[in-house]
């Protein structure tokens, strides 16, 4: 841990977005970073590599009367610019989450969607503090557009029947957020920010309601937060890797958001990879060259060092097998291994239980991993082997060794199937599922699993031989014997043709003959189903000698069948076929109480 004792100072909050696709993401970090630049003063925002730095004054200006800056002391926000909940997954920090505070954005004519449900439980999951923003206010038809305006102003300016239409879907919203088990209301109706989550209705578009969102995300941060963001600026950086990336002219990067101490040119940096810690040395820390000099050739330009809360790109060697959302860590005073073990242990929190049977698991980021490890523990799938990853060549062949059929498949979330991996899939008798949302990926294979069990049971269930009561009727003697021809009437179960019959002398099972052939009304059929009446061939007995008119028949059924009737296919059979099956275990089991057990 750092220590906090001595230089201490507050640090911005980092803060992302998260939410449904298409939902206004993008959009909304977009209107942020624009109203903030064409707040015109110099400085008002500082572009980092993967998050955009917009400082109290600039907050304040765009705020109006929203916001008093005197109340505040925290020197703005961070917004991490890779929206979505995937990056936000990866946003880790000593095992929590890296954001401090998080933007769920909703449509506000599509409510909750599967991404907005999956958001939710990560920030349930990581508690983390959030506001809605429910975006697209403008799209309520005969709204009145407020270009940039708090959403109260811009209320005032609207017709009962747009006020009251967006209400609807706002309480819409509330609901749905309610049924999630989070009580929320709007949010200048939230009198305590900790019990209850507030909406900010807004338009990403038309900036109306946006210095609302960055008023509460302030005030938030201001009254919740204001302790965790005192830190050591001069304690030894730590971060977490967003992304991984080949630079021109500088080989395997990492995108890095620093969220405590500093980062120098030079230092010794341990690095969370897909095999074990990366030790190496910073080469260059990079940031995006100030948007007056775009001009020039280089994209970036370099720095010294980049204290917390920020966003840089570390440029060393030996970074290509950095995994995002592994931590960094500079090492500074402390011994490489001391920090080695750090690293360790904070990945070790992450690693995923895996069994000796179970499925393969690729994912995008150590934190998506680590969901998806989540969401298949409580659907209990288990896992064989899980990976932050592209779907390689080596996965498949893992797959393969599983020696139950169903496990032999892949799971991947967010990632691709590297090219060189494609004819071995084609030619392997594994499964891959493929899908953005977690719980529709897990839902996806369970679905596959189910499927593959019931075509299990049916094939099964074809070979098994079914029980059968059945009772030669009077008068109904075609032929003697070689085979006997008699009408019978099927009592419970199902006869069918090919099978052993007999009857119960006392408790003993007397086998008579096969059957050879089933006719009803004169055709020949398989079998013959509760209720039927049909005519019999049986090889063996003799009508008169070893059977009589008016007998009750069983069809023989082999223990082993039995005991897969009884213990796993009850459920698939008919009630009358469970009926006859009943029967006859009953009458079994009174010689030997353990029969097909
Ligand atoms: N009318 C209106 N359209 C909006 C608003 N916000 C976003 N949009 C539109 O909605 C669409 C999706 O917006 P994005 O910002 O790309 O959504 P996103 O959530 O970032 O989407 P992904 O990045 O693909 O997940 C775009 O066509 C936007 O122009 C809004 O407030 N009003």
């Amino acid at each position: 841990m750092t220590d906090h004792t001595h230089a201490d100072t507050l640090r911005t909050p980092i803060v992302a977005v998260l939410g449904h696709v298409d939902h206004g993401k993008t959009s909304l970090l977009d209107t942020i970073r624009g109203s903030a630049v064409s707040e015109g003063e110099a400085g008002a925002i500082t572009q980092h590599i993967g998050a955009t730095d917009i400082p109290l004054d600039t907050i304040s200006g765009m705020a109006g009367e929203l916001i008093d800056p005197t109340d505040f002391d925290l020197p703005g926000l961070l917004f991490i610019d890779t929206p979505g909940h995937h990056s936000f997954s990866t946003l880790r920090a000593r095992g929590g989450a890296l954001a401090d505070i998080a933007v769920l954005v909703v449509d506000v004519n599509d409510g909750f969607q599967p991404q907005t449900e999956e958001a939710i439980d990560i920030l349930r999951r990581t508690g983390t503090p959030f506001v809605v923003a429910a975006n697209k206010v403008d799209t309520t038809p005969g709204w009145n557009p407020q270009d940039g305006e708090p959403i109260q102003k811009s209320m005032d300016a609207q017709s009962e029947r747009a006020k009251s239409m967006l209400d609807e879907n706002l309480y819409e919203i509330i609901g749905q957020l309610s049924d999630a088990g989070f009580s929320a209301d709007l949010y200048w109706r939230v009198q305590d920010f900790q019990k209850n989550i507030g909406v900010v209705p807004l338009s990403a578009l038309t900036g109306e309601g946006v210095p609302d969102l960055l008023t509460v995300l302030m005030g938030l941060s201001q009254r919740f937060m204001k302790e965790e963001m005192a830190i050591d600026v001069t304690g030894p950086g730590e971060g977490t890797v967003l992304e991984v990336k080949d630079e021109r002219g500088f080989g395997a990067t990492v995108d890095t958001v620093v969220y405590d101490g500093v980062i120098r040119n030079g230092d010794t940096v341990v690095v969370g990879g897909q095999d074990e810690p990366i030790v190496t040395e910073i080469r260059a820390l990079l940031r995006p060259r100030p948007l007056a000099e775009i001009r020039t050739e280089k994209e970036f330009e370099k720095v010294g060092e980049i204290g917390a809360a920020a966003g840089v790109k570390i440029a060393a060697p030996d970074l290509d097998r950095a995994m995002a959302g592994a931590p960094v860590r500079v090492v500074r005073d402390r011994t490489v291994d001391q920090v080695v073990e750090e690293v360790k242990a904070e990945l070790a929190e992450i690693e995923v239980e895996t069994a000796d049977n179970g499925v393969v698991v690729k994912a995008d980021t150590l934190g998506s991993l680590e969901a998806m490890a989540n969401a298949l523990r409580e659907a209990e799938v288990p896992i064989l082997r899980a990976e932050v990853g592209d779907i390689a060549p080596r996965d498949i062949a893992v797959a393969e060794t599983a020696n139950q059929d169903e496990h032999k498949a892949i799971l991947g979330f967010n990632v691709d199937l590297l090219q060189n991996a494609e004819s071995d899939l084609e030619n392997a008798d594994v499964k891959l599922f493929k899908n953005e949302v977690i719980y529709q990926l897990v839902e996806d294979y369970e679905r596959y699993v189910e499927e593959k069990q019931r075509a299990q049971q049916e094939t099964v269930l074809d070979k098994v031989v079914r029980p059968a009561r059945f009772r030669i009727l009077p008068d109904h003697t075609f032929r003697q014997n070689d085979p006997a021809v008699v009408g019978v009437e099927v009592i419970s179960g199902t006869l069918q043709n090919n099978r052993n019959v007999g009857y119960f002398e006392g408790n003993e099972f007397e086998r008579v003959g096969g059957l050879s052939g089933i006719q009803k009304q004169g055709d020949d059929v398989d079998e013959a189903r509760a209720g039927e009446r049909v005519s019999i061939a049986i090889d063996g007995p003799t009508v008169g000698r070893d059977i009589e008119e008016g007998d009750t028949l069983w069809t023989e059924v082999p223990e082993k069948h039995a005991k897969i009737l009884e213990q796993e296919l009850k459920e698939e059979i008919t009630a009358d076929e469970r009926e006859a099956l009943q029967g006859y275990l009953d009458t079994r089991r009174k010689r030997d109480p353990f029969w097909g057990k």
